[in-house]
């Protein structure tokens, strides 16, 4: 007898999957193309059509499902059903492509015939400020799990879940290399919440009651966007020289004492970053939650999604 690999998940080529967008009446017009590649210039527009129009078709019958679920769960219970929305996790390392991948998402998504409103929330927003990571003596080890109040990302989630209003999300931002005072994001009346993030599919690390639950308790589904080390460490290096050219210039910037670097010296330091710490962390603590995930999509080097593997069970 021939012994076959027991795999939860069913996986297919790139073609393979590219087939599976059928017919749905989803074909992208030129001006939803621009507006596509202004959420990364180098997207190829084969990519979405073979690879994210079939997501979306499939995200689309999920969606349907779980609102029936929904209702006829309220059925049970006896009461008017509830406007909860649809969560779903886009895990997988720094750098290899999760906002992009989030943001056609949430461009795609917002065109299904009911145009539901799509929101993205990213959980760097729940590190730690600097302050308390210098503290603690966390600032080499931003984005593992100690860095962030994943209990503050739990309560989040379960008021998002609770159909709550206004439900509100601190803010990270990448030029100041810190959380923003005061500011935050909203979340109000979305259809879709998009909950992007490294650390999407850990587990808990301590024993307290609150985190008996994990953060993907809450998601409805979930996406791990994965590819080889050797070229997402690339992508971080090509990403901190285009910001070498950008962002870090601006006297404000964190970063800026990097911004008059030759090309050499900002791979070094950028590599250094990559070693010391993301790297690190994705080998400890995020490759191992990929199989946590509904669907992993595995990108080649030149970010074309070369597998895709649903999970059938
Ligand atoms: N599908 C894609 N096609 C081309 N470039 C991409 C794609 N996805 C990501 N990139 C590039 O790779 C780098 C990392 O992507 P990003 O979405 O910022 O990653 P993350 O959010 O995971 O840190 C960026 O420079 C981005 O422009
Ligand atoms: C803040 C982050 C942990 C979040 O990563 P992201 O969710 O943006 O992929 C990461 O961007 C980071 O700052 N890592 C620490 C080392 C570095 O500066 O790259």
């Amino acid at each position: 007898m021939v012994s076959e690999k027991i795999s939860p998940y069913i996986s297919f080529t790139r073609e393979e999957w590219a087939k599976l967008r059928f017919n749905t009446p989803m074909t992208l017009t030129k001006a939803e193309i621009k507006e596509l590649q202004g959420i990364n210039e180098r997207l190829s527009v084969e990519e979405v059509e073979k690879i994210y129009l079939p997501l979306t078709r499939l995200l689309n019958l999920y969606i349907d499902a779980s609102q029936q679920l929904h209702s006829v769960t309220d059925q049970f219970f006896g009461q008017a059903t509830r406007k909860v929305p649809y969560i779903i996790g886009v895990a997988g390392s720094v750098a290899v492509g999760k906002s992009t991948t989030s943001r056609i998402l949430q461009s795609l998504l917002s065109r299904l015939p009911e145009h539901p409103k799509v929101q993205i929330v990213t959980t760097d927003g729940f590190l730690y400020p600097n302050a308390t990571l210098e503290n603690k003596g966390l600032m080499d080890k931003k984005g593992f799990p100690e860095s962030y109040d994943i209990k503050k990302l739990i309560h989040f989630l379960s008021d998002l879940k609770s159909g709550k209003d206004n439900v509100r999300a601190p803010v990270y931002s990448h030029f100041t290399y810190d959380i923003v005072p005061g500011d935050y994001i909203e979340v109000d009346g979305a259809d879709i919440v998009i909950i992007e993030g490294i650390n999407v599919l850990q587990t808990p690390v301590t024993n307290e009651m609150l985190s008996r639950l994990y953060v993907s308790d809450f998601f409805d589904m979930s996406l791990f966007v994965d590819a080889d080390e050797v070229d997402i460490k690339r992508w971080y290096i090509e990403r901190f020289k285009i910001l070498k050219e950008s962002a870090f210039k601006d006297p404000n910037a964190y970063f800026n004492r990097y911004a008059n670097l030759s090309d050499e010296e900002a791979e070094e330091v950028a590599a250094d970053i990559w070693n010391r710490i993301n790297k690190k962390n994705l080998e400890l603590n995020i490759s191992p939650t990929k199989y946590r995930s509904t669907i992993i999509f595995k990108k080649g080097k030149d970010h074309l999604t070369e597998k895709i593997s649903l999970r059938k069970v």
